[in-house]
């Protein structure tokens, strides 16, 4: 068996266009959303995601606003701009690129956001409302991996899916969502005893662990969907968390790296810009870009 290639780059460009058109729409109602990207520091991996995110924005539309400022910037001064963000009304979503320094407190400069402008979904209100099936502000990279969950596997309703990490960002808030589509969720990690004969149950594996190859092909319950949200560096080379070489003789589809996951997320955070202006001007969500 060879899995199908979940072609992520694909899917997220369509999800551009998809995007580009309801934004278009906004404008002849004299409405432009605008994104506030803040990067703090000088972490080359950070300012690359920031570029490509400001190019996305205005290729899409939309108004991109990027803010730089210096690796020894006191948190104060961060929040500060948060605050003139918050009540600027050109700007519909914000984002502040982590990691952050570490003199900074992540929650405090999060939580700091306006929740309804949080279009990374981090925001400790965004985080309760997901958690309790409120309409949330849902974090890019989990919204990404369900949108091509779904598309590849349409009703997600009693599949056994593992999550393979519980961060904040990815494993917990994609827990949360598969949950939501009423999968039977488990959540792994590093702790977690029998991990290999726990993926050989799982019809859906999301692999966020941050270990280069650490999901075995032999781990895997052949024709499972399997989602690699791993982007470790190798040199010059990407590397999943999934060996890709092993897996795909024994998967049903899977996402590569790079070319997968990785796209969708700042689709994603476009999408949710979008919705973010959407609800700022009392209209209904654009279909199809929330959970
Ligand atoms: N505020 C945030 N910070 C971070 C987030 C986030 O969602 N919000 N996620 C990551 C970084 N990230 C976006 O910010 C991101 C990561 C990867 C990609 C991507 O397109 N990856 C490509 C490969 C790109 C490359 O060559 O490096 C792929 O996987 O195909 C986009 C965005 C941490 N910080």
């Amino acid at each position: 068996m060879t899995a199908r290639l979940i072609d992520g780059k694909a899917f997220a460009a369509d999800l551009r266009v998809r995007i580009a058109r309801e934004v278009a729409a906004l404008e002849k109602r004299g409405i432009t959303p605008g994104l506030a990207a803040v990067l703090v520091g000088d972490n080359p991996a950070s300012q690359v995601y920031v570029r490509s995110k400001g190019r996305m924005t205005q290729e899409v539309g939309m108004n991109s606003f990027e803010h730089r400022l210096s690796a020894d910037t006191p948190q104060a001064d961060l929040l500060a701009l948060i605050g003139r963000l918050n009540a600027d009304s050109a700007v519909n979503g914000i984002l502040v690129q982590l990691p952050l320094p570490r003199q900074m407190d992540e929650s405090a400069v999060i939580n700091a956001i306006d929740p309804a402008k949080d279009v990374d979904g981090f925001h400790i209100q965004n985080v309760g409302r997901l958690a309790t099936g409120q309409k949330a502000m849902v974090p890019c990279t989990p919204l990404g991996c369900l949108m091509l969950l779904r598309d590849q596997m349409g009703d997600l309703s009693g599949k056994s899916a593992l999550v393979i990490g519980r961060s904040n960002i990815v494993g917990k808030p994609m827990a949360q969502l598969l949950l939501r589509d009423s999968a039977t969720v488990t959540i792994a990690h590093s702790r977690t005893a029998n991990l290999p004969d726990l993926c050989r149950q799982a019809d859906i594996i999301v692999a966020a662990v941050g270990q280069p190859c650490f999901v075995q092909g032999d781990w895997i319950k052949p024709g499972a969907t399997v989602i690699d949200v791993g982007i470790n560096r190798a040199g010059d080379r990407l590397i999943g968390d999934v060996d890709f070489d092993t897996a795909r003789h024994v998967a049903g589809a899977i996402t590569p790296v790079p070319g997968g996951v990785g796209p969708m997320t700042i689709a994603c955070l476009l999408a949710n810009t979008l919705t973010a202006t959407a609800r700022a001007n009392g209209l209904p969500d654009p279909e199809g870009l929330t959970p």
